[in-house]
């Protein structure tokens, strides 16, 4: 394996004619990091891994692997392993012969490729499938061949893009146990495409929130789970609760952060825009909704069974829609009260907009 200390993208753009799919990307990966692009269909995490890749050509900006400038070298040239959604197997060539495509490419004397192959297959638990085609395969064991041929080539870097997304709940949990095992144990380098936050939070080291191809935050899943940067990166770290706001500072120095105005108005206290910043809308999770003996009055309009707790969808005197989390259990009608620990709620710049704008 080549080996190396640090790949960098250096301001990319990418143009697709006047339509910018990537917009001054930069972004250092350190050898041995899982690293996720995280974010909605059409935001560029594909467009992104393809420009490392190579399979697209970037517009501006350069990436480099050390000192080495690799956008300008073919996809071959690179050597990178890829995992895409659609496993992409040879369907003619049986499970071996998938696996060993990228090493006989590679003219690697056929010893090594044996012992290469079946490694690789031991690695994903697919020793006893090797003569099979891909077609005599689960979609799960389709995937697992195809993880097997990105990391029998011995990659610098593998791309993943999102290799889980055509897979049922129960096998996206078993494969995304797998992949974190494997960038382990073989010491890789990986970035992986995702729309899915549970599956960046659990496999990353860094996680990318993009957005209209450019990079929104980075940092570490508890950096962004806990300090997301905009309401933007909130809702997608499962900010479900988003708002509206407006904050007074009353007579006697404090804060109030209004939702709504009007009688039923939601009303925190304490809340504190950073300085400058300014303050257009709150976010908090369902999970930092708490019922109390005395707070916000509110009606439960809905209660739907998540196993070990209750998503409660609770409505305000004013019909604001607020969900919470709950081990409680609560009946439809029922009139309660809760509070948010003002500590949990977020205050953002941005103005409020509307989840599906
Ligand atoms: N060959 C192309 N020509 C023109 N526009 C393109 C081309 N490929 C992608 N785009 C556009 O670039 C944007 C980013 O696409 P990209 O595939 O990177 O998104 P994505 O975040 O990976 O989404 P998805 O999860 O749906 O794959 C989209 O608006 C897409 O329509």
């Amino acid at each position: 394996m080549q080996k190396f200390q640090e790949l960098r993208l250096e301001n990319i753009n990418l143009n697709f004619g006047s339509f910018k799919a990537l917009e001054d990307f930069s972004l250092t990966v350190k050898a041995g990091e899982f690293i996720s692009l995280l974010g909605p269909s059409g935001c560029g995490k594909s467009t992104a891994l393809n420009c490392l890749s190579g399979l697209l050509q970037v517009s501006s900006g350069s990436i480099m692997l050390d000192n080495t400038r690799i956008d300008v070298l073919p996809p071959e040239r690179r050597g990178f392993g890829m995992v895409f959604q659609n496993y992409a197997l040879f369907p003619h060539l049986t499970v071996r012969s998938n696996v060993a495509f990228g090493l006989e490419m590679r003219k690697v004397p056929k010893a090594e490729i044996d012992q290469r192959v079946e490694r690789a297959l031991a690695t994903v638990q697919l020793a006893n499938q090797v003569d099979k085609l891909p077609g005599q395969l689960s979609g799960g064991q389709q995937q697992r061949v195809a993880i097997a041929r990105a990391v029998a080539i011995e990659p610098p870097l593998v791309l993943m893009d999102e290799p889980l997304s055509n897979l049922d709940a129960k096998l996206r949990l078993e494969l995304r146990h797998e992949i974190k095992r494997l960038h382990h144990a073989l010491g890789l380098t990986t970035i992986y495409v995702t729309h899915d936050q549970d599956e960046a939070l659990s496999l990353s080291d860094r996680i990318v929130v993009m957005r209209d191809g450019r990079i929104q935050q980075q940092g570490a899943p508890e950096m962004l789970y806990t300090s997301p940067a905009n309401l933007y990166v909130a809702r997608f770290m499962g900010y479900r609760n988003a708002f509206a706001t407006s904050v007074e500072t009353v007579a006697d120095g404090r804060t109030i952060a209004r939702v709504g105005d009007g009688p039923g108005a939601m009303r925190f206290h304490g809340l504190v825009p950073a300085p400058g910043a300014g303050a257009a809308s709150l976010a908090f999770r369902p999970d930092d909704v708490e019922l109390a003996d005395e707070g916000i009055p509110a009606q439960v309009a809905q209660v739907e069974y998540c196993g070990q707790l209750w998503m409660v969808d609770l409505r305000t005197a004013d019909g604001t829609h607020v969900t919470m989390e709950t081990h409680e259990r609560v009946a439809m009608g029922q009139q309660v009260h809760f509070r948010v620990p003002v500590e949990r709620i977020r205050l953002f710049a941005d103005a409020f907009v509307p989840e599906a704008a």
